[in-house]
């Protein structure tokens, strides 16, 4: 009989899959585990069973997280893998996040034209990101978002389809799904990524340091501190990461360069930064999101307060 060594809990989808997948490889790998000495718990999520209803609607918060941390809590897994972007910046005092793996393309990519320039005027773009929404009205007034949900093949079929004319989808998400090919990778300058986009995090018990010192083998130190000053700006906001926000830090030996913008759901009004920290202070980038938010105009602001 095969001694299970950890067991992973993670959402069904078959990003979440392959991602969990690539945490169970990750660690058998640095211990010199067995193949199938991890084993993958697929949990579901409410996120997951209210796929067809727009995210505002059934309340954004800890819709990924909720059931997979009950599951970790009650010790029928030993760690969540998540993908650090859908992750609230604020989490229960009894998990911690161990370790992350090494980022991956933080891009966007754009389906159904070469650029957004290219982009035919009036063009309708699917996608249910406020942020991805914004940033493209404001590069092209003249375009039309609409929410779009469903995991990445879904969407993919629905611009295939003529439903809409293009969709942007994250780098990150459609490599580990084998679609390196699909769409077009749209530059930072021009697409600013959400906090934490690309980034793949594995969370334990706050009590469990054997789990936690295991886990601390796979952590790519760079990824986990650029991430956690991304989440301590978004946090410093109050946003959900269901507000028009970016975010994205670089590790430069002990500095940090971080790009930030807030935007109006419009995209007519936006307030960016760009700022250099040491690593491993997250009070700048907080302090950082609290100025920003004093010099918005009400049209920002207010999608920021009472979150
Ligand atoms: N909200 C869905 C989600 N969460 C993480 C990813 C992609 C993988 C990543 O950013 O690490 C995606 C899909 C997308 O935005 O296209």
């Amino acid at each position: 009989m095969t001694q299970h060594t950890l067991t992973i809990g993670t959402r069904g989808s078959p990003l979440a899959l392959a991602q969990a997948h690539m945490v169970a490889a990750a660690l058998e790998k640095v211990h010199g585990w067995p193949t199938g000495s991890v084993v993958i718990m697929p949990v579901k999520t409410s996120g997951d069973r209210l796929q067809d209803r727009p995210l505002a609607e059934v309340g954004g918060k800890a819709l990924w997280t909720k059931e997979l941390d009950l599951t970790l809590l009650a010790g029928e897994t030993d760690c969540s893998v998540h993908s650090m972007k859908d992750v609230e910046s604020e989490r229960p005092e009894t998990l911690v996040i161990a370790a992350m793996l090494e980022r991956a393309d933080v891009r966007d990519r754009l389906i159904g034209a070469g650029s957004i320039g290219d982009l035919p005027e009036g063009a309708v773009v699917g996608t249910s990101s406020p942020r991805r929404s914004a940033q493209v009205r404001r590069l092209r007034p003249d375009i039309r978002t609409t929410s779009i949900r469903g995991n990445v093949d879904t969407r993919l079929a629905k611009q295939a389809s003529g439903d809409i004319d293009a969709t942007l989808l994250a780098a990150a998400g459609l490599d580990r799904l084998g679609r390196r090919e699909v769409g077009a990778a749209v530059e930072v300058s021009d697409l600013l990524p959400a906090p934490a986009q690309g980034a793949i995090g594995i969370e334990c018990r706050a009590s469990d340091a054997m789990t936690a010192a295991l886990l601390k083998a796979i952590d790519h130190r760079d990824t986990h501190l650029a991430v956690l000053a991304e989440r301590a700006f978004c946090r410093a906001l109050g946003g959900t990461c269901h507000s028009p926000v970016a975010a994205y830090a670089q590790v430069e030996g002990n500095q940090i360069n971080f790009g930030c913008e807030i935007l109006s759901v419009d995209g007519r009004h936006r307030i960016a930064e760009a700022a250099h920290f040491a690593v491993g202070d997250l009070e700048s980038p907080a302090s950082l999101a609290q100025a920003m938010l004093e010099r918005a105009p009400p049209e920002i602001r207010r999608l920021f307060e009472g979150q």
